[in-house]
C-alpha cells in the first residue's frame, strides 16, 4: 500500500537526513515552548533548507497568534501549517486565507462523541490529522505517544485527505493502517530514544513497516 509517512518533531541535522534517507513524505517541526521538540524560528530555518525535494515541511503551532505565524511563515521555508490547538473552524479558514499555505487540523479522538467535530473542520481545512486526545490537564496537545480506539474510525467516509496520528510505532503502524484505512500517518514519540530524541533505526523501521502494511507476503 502506498501509505505516507509523517515524522514530527525533528530538530536536528542528522533528523532531517534520517527522515530523507528514509523516505517520508513529511517533516515536522513543532513551535510549542512545552515541548521537548521545541524549536526556534532560526532552527527551524536552518533545518528546512536541508530537506530534499519532494520532503513536505511542516509547521507545528498550537493556538498561534498572526505574529507567530508571521514569523514562521516569514522566515521558514515551510510548505503546509498544522494546528494542533484549539483553533475553532472559523479560525482555521482565517489562517489559511492570511498565509496562502495548505493547513492540517488536527483533531483529538477519544470517543465516539469526538468524531462529531470532523465535519466543521473538514469544510475549512486541506487535510484533518485524527490524533488521540490528550488527558485532561496534559502539558501537550499531542506528542504524548498515546493512541486512541482505531475502530472507531474503520470504514470512515472522509471529505478530506487525512492522516493518521497518535501512540504510533514501528511495531503497530501496520495494523492501525490495516485498520483504519489510512493512507498517510504521522509519528513523534514512537520513533525516539528518549522525549525529543530522534533515532535513526526507528525512523527507517517505521517507515518500511507503514509502507509494507497490506502488502501480501511473498511465497
Ligand atoms: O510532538 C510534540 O511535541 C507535540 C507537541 C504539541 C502538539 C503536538 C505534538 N505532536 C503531534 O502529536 C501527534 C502524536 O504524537 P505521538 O506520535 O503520539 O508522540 C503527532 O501528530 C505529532 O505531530
Amino acid at each position: 500500500m502506498d501509505v505516507k509517512v509523517k515524522i514530527c518533531g525533528l530538530s536536528k541535522p542528522a533528523d532531517v537526513e534520517a527522515v530523507a534517507k528514509a523516505g517520508a513524505a513529511y517533516a515536522g517541526f513543532v513551535f510549542f515552548p512545552k515541548s521537548p521538540r521545541n524549536v526556534s524560528v532560526e532552527q527551524a530555518r536552518d533545518l528546512a533548507v536541508l530537506a530534499p525535494v519532494g520532503l513536505a515541511k511542516v509547521a507545528l503551532v498550537v493556538n498561534p497568534d498572526n505574529a507567530l505565524l508571521d514569523e514562521i511563515c516569514g522566515r521558514v521555508a515551510i510548505d503546509i501549517l498544522q494546528l494542533h490547538g484549539e483553533e475553532s473552524p472559523e479560525r482555521v479558514a482565517e489562517i489559511r486565507s492570511r498565509y496562502g499555505l495548505p493547513v492540517m487540523k488536527a483533531v483529538g479522538v477519544a470517543t465516539a462523541e469526538d468524531l462529531g467535530q470532523l465535519p466543521a473542520y473538514e469544510r475549512v481545512c486541506d487535510q484533518i490529522l485524527v490524533d488521540a486526545k490528550a488527558p485532561k490537564g496534559a502539558d501537550l496537545p499531542g506528542g504524548n505517544g498515546l493512541a486512541f480506539d482505531w475502530r472507531l474510525i474503520a470504514g470512515r467516509r472522509w471529505s478530506r485527505p487525512w492522516m493518521l496520528a497518535g501512540g504510533l510505532t514501528p511495531d503497530n503502524v501496520a495494523r492501525a493502517v490495516e485498520l483504519t484505512g489510512a493512507t498517510q500517518v504521522d509519528v513523534s514519540s514512537g520513533v525516539e530514544s528518549a522525549p525529543g530524541q530522534k533515532n535513526a533505526g526507528l525512523i527507517a523501521e517505521f517507515v518500511s513497516a507503514a509502507q509494507s502494511a497490506g502488502a501480501i507476503p511473498e511465497l
